[in-house]
């Protein structure tokens, strides 16, 4: 299982060049995090690595075969997409007919769940520690419960490798815990993950390998302690930052700061967007 893109670059209808040679080869049984400042593309990647809006020049290939030449069912049955949790789309629903969906991948196009995916929803629920909440609502659950709940979703795919978009943006410290520790754990059963994620502490912490976009520069793909390095980190998120160790009694965590000044004297940004 591998995911490889060549030359990948992304040009929006209006004109907007947003991504240039993108270029990485992902193993596949491993995390790797995706970092960057807004706007820089992490979202316009993704969709153009899973084919929901195609690199414009270049190539991203799985197993070896162009994504757009995969026929999309048998895609979407080794993919496990997280979208970002926007409640609205599922309100109507319990947990247990949200993660159900994953099973749609799997299904006939008339078919409906039987025992043994219904098997494989729990399953997945166990997975990610949300069984409680399988007759709840979609709109009465946390964001955090939620989150854990697209996680299942795309569990019950039964996929080869997930793909999450800021899993745990809007969380506050325990549930983004949570969501790490699930990531982890199913990557040291043998499934890879890729996320884009703000927090460079937690690419420090999940990630083998990163992807760091920049502004209007071709993004730099290496080993976490290569490429997350002081001086590179301060290059693509354009502020100056410091990067530490604390040990504490339990383990030791790798901090990641933003210590330069975003604002000038005038308290006008220094770089305008
Ligand atoms: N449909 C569109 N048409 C034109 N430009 C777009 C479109 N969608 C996004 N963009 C632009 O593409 C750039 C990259 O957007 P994208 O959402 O991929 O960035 P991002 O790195 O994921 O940002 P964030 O960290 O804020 O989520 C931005 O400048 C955005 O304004």
């Amino acid at each position: 299982m591998a995911l490889e893109v060549e030359n990948g670059a992304y040009t929006y209808p209006n004109g907007a060049d947003v991504l240039s040679d993108v270029n990485f080869r992902f193993s596949g049984r491993e995390v790797m995090c995706i970092l960057g400042p807004n706007g820089a593309g992490k979202t316009t990647l993704l969709r153009a690595i899973l084919g929901l809006a195609p690199f414009t020049r270049g190539v991203a290939r799985w197993n070896g075969k162009p994504v757009a030449d995969w026929q999309p069912k048998a895609f979407w049955q080794r993919i496990g997409y997280v979208p970002q949790a926007k409640r609205m789309n599922f309100a109507a629903m319990t947990i247990g007919e949200l993660v159900a969906l994953g099973r749609s991948a799997r299904l006939g196009p008339f078919s409906l769940p039987g025992r043994d995916d219904w098997a494989k929803v729990d399953r997945a629920m166990e997975e990610v520690g949300i069984t409680h909440l399988r007759k709840r609502l979609a709109s009465e659950v946390s964001g955090g419960q939620l989150q854990l709940a697209l996680i299942a979703r795309a569990l019950a795919v039964e996929p080869e490798l997930l793909v999450l978009d800021e899993p745990e943006s809007n969380l506050d410290f325990r549930n983004q815990r949570i969501v790490l520790e699930v990531i982890e754990r199913l990557a040291e059963r043998g499934l890879g993950a890729i996320l884009n994620t703000h927090f460079p502490a937690h690419a420090v912490e999940l990630s083998e390998s990163v992807l760091l976009v920049p502004r209007g520069k071709p993004p730099v793909c290496g080993r976490v302690a290569d490429v997350m390095t002081e001086s590179i980190l301060t290059d693509v998120f354009e502020i100056g930052v410091r990067i530490r160790d604390l040990d504490l009694p339990e383990r030791t965590v790798t901090t990641v700061t933003a210590v330069g000044r975003a604002l000038d004297a005038s308290g006008r940004a220094i770089r305008e967007d």
